[in-house]
């Protein structure tokens, strides 16, 4: 035999989809993957619980809980007068580095990346039925990009086009500890979660199933609302 079989697997390299839409495979070490988990175990303890936003009178298959601005549907608020009316944690300024660390890894320009100042994350959480129909991010005042990261069981991502919520569009798996990133042209792109891939998430990345059931997905966005107070 020849060696081929030893050389190892070609590494993940970031993939653009679209213009400003960047995929970036395994990003997030294990590691760092269990420390955020962590995280997301103490954000959703509270002052405000995780909960399922409620959209034209119907709960969300995703249940949120979110750091530096509440959103609730369809703007952002600092007490979510629609849980419990009590302020939303501070955006953490760890959050601030990554959210500049993962622009400049998916090769945003220098004046981008020191511009970017994220003061809000919505941290979701899916269990294995949990879907995201097609929307935009709308809701900031700036156009500036969303930074998103996985963890857990992957998803199927579905990644569309700026004008409506059909075809054209992509659909990629996004795994525990992937990166993705869109903002220049792809900012306003229609996007959603059609399906969760249970019993995927890999040993060590924090999330486990119990009981027989699968760990879920978690899911980060990091933005700017360019709003005041
Ligand atoms: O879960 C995801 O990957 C996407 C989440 C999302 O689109 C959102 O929170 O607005
Ligand atoms: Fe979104």
């Amino acid at each position: 035999m020849t060696e081929l079989f030893e050389f190892p697997s070609e590494p993940e390299r970031p993939s653009e989809l679209a213009d400003g839409a960047i995929h970036v495979p395994g990003w997030l070490t294990l590691e760092q993957q269990a420390w955020i988990v962590g995280r997301f175990r103490t954000w959703t303890a509270g002052p405000v619980p995780i909960r399922a936003a409620k959209v034209r009178g119907h709960e969300m298959s995703v249940r949120t809980v979110c750091l530096g601005w509440h959103w609730q549907p369809y703007r952002y608020t600092r007490e979510a007068t629609d849980v419990n009316g009590q302020r939303v944690l501070p955006f953490p300024d760890w959050m601030v580095r990554l959210g500049r660390r993962a622009l400049r890894e998916a090769g945003y320009p220098d004046h981008q990346v020191s511009a970017y100042t994220p003061d809000t994350a919505l941290a979701n959480f899916y269990d294995e039925s949990a879907r995201m129909g097609m929307h935009q991010d709308r809701d900031e005042q700036t156009l500036a990009p969303i930074v998103s990261l996985s963890i857990g069981d992957a998803c199927t991502f579905r990644f569309g086009n700026t004008e409506h919520r059909n075809r054209p569009y992509t659909d990629l798996r996004l795994r525990s500890g992937d990166l993705f990133v869109f903002g220049g042209a792809s900012r306003l792109a229609y996007h959603g979660v059609t399906r969760v891939h249970p019993f995927t998430a890999p040993d060590g990345c924090g999330l486990d199933g119990a009981d027989g059931r699968s760990a879920g997905r978690i899911n980060i966005t990091m933005r700017m609302t360019g709003l005041d107070g």
